[in-house]
């Protein structure tokens, strides 16, 4: 690999490939985006929505893994169930992974600028992320469109990689092409984050490798708290999470919520004081168990960044049990001082919603 501006000191190689791989995924999924039409939104199985964007972006980052570290097993989202019996979907995604090659020619080490992969080498390369995951070895997780409602939507959504050793999560990578560079309000849109365990944490614009290290504080007052929590009611329970507010002091109505792992980029940066993920089921909700993939970088981002990434009990994310945190139970993200207040509140809220009293 050539030279790079990478902020980190170990793990370089790796981290030269996750970026490249989704600056280049960012690119193509900002292209379909823009161009979208319904026909190219398919209902997965469990009711969720995927794209070309989604199965392109992974097959894209899968690729890049697949030549630089071929010994490494992934646990990626999507798989090819659909691809495989819709011809329309299948030539649109390999286009776009073959046309996102053609991009990133900025970064360092521009692998396979101009090659061509063959629909099979497209199709292999998403399912090559039906790795089961587990405690041991060396192991990548891909959200290739994490957020797809958000996609649709055309608000935020994240590309997120991160590289998990031994069930510990050692890089963290996760890119916000409609997220403000320096803050939610910048009208300027697209950053990247990066962090790297026992490092530090950073950011940067998509277009240009111009890192700046990320601080969390470790407790801002009540009155300035915003809660980071999702759109979607059916993802995490606003009642509840309205309450953990009322009871900490922070003024109605103040939550940012977006969709995606974009909410621990601007918690890890400074913005909204807390990230609330309790689950629906306090609330008469189906259970769910979160995916890997859907919290590895973001929290390598705020334990990086001087922050505490919990479940809603206080227990650490456990990313050795598979492709889920099925040991896990929510999630709670706050800085240093602020996040054991905050699971004193969960505590009590959560109490209240089981005995009816919210
Ligand atoms: N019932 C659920 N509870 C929590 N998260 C969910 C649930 N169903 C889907 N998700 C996942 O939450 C993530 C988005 O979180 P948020 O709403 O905070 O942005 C998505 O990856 C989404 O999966 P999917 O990709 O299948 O839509
Ligand atoms: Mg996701
Ligand atoms: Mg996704
Ligand atoms: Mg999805």
């Amino acid at each position: 690999m050539s030279s790079h501006k990478l902020p980190i000191s170990s793990m370089t190689g790796e981290a030269e490939v996750a970026v490249l791989a989704v600056i280049r995924a960012c690119q193509l999924t900002k292209s379909v985006q823009n161009t979208l039409t319904v026909d190219e939104k398919v209902t997965k199985p469990d009711k969720s929505p995927v794209t070309v964007g989604d199965l392109a972006a992974q097959s894209l980052i899968s690729l890049h893994l697949l030549d630089s570290f071929p010994e490494d097993k992934i646990v990626g989202e999507e798989d090819t169930t659909e691809l495989r019996q819709n011809n329309g979907l299948r030539a649109k995604v390999v286009d776009l992974v073959n046309e996102g090659f053609g991009k990133g020619r900025a970064e360092a080490g521009a692998w396979s600028e101009g090659k061509t992969f063959s629909e099979s080498e497209i199709l292999s390369a998403i399912d090559a992320g039906s790795d089961v995951g587990g405690g041991t070895g060396r192991l990548w997780t891909i959200d290739p469109i994490d957020g797809t409602l958000g996609f649709l939507r055309k608000e935020q959504y994240a590309v997120c990689l991160a590289l998990i050793v031994d069930g510990q999560v050692e890089l963290g990578v996760l890119a916000c092409p409609n997220l403000g560079t320096n803050s939610v309000d910048d009208e300027t849109k697209g950053v990247l984050f990066l962090a790297r365990k026992g490092e530090g944490s950073w950011s940067r614009p998509i277009e240009s490798p111009e890192y700046k290290q990320l601080s969390l504080p470790a407790s801002i007052p009540s009155s300035s708290i915003r809660f980071l929590e999702s759109v979607e009611s059916g993802h995490s329970a606003h009642g509840i999470q309205a309450r953990i507010g009322a009871l900490l002091g922070v003024p109605e109505n103040t939550s940012l919520r977006m969709d995606s792992q974009a909410k621990y980029g601007c918690l890890g940066r400074g913005e909204g004081g807390a990230y609330l993920r309790i689950p629906t089921k306090y609330m008469g909700g189906k259970a769910y168990e979160e995916k890997i993939w859907d919290h590895a970088s973001g929290s390598l981002l705020i334990s990086e960044s001087g922050g505490i990434c919990t479940d809603m009990h206080g227990e650490p994310l456990d990313f050795s049990q598979g492709r889920t945190l099925k040991s896990n139970d929510g999630v709670v993200a706050a800085g240093r001082d602020m996040h054991a207040k905050v699971l004193e509140a969960v505590k009590q809220a959560v109490a209240e919603a089981q005995t009816g009293k919210l």
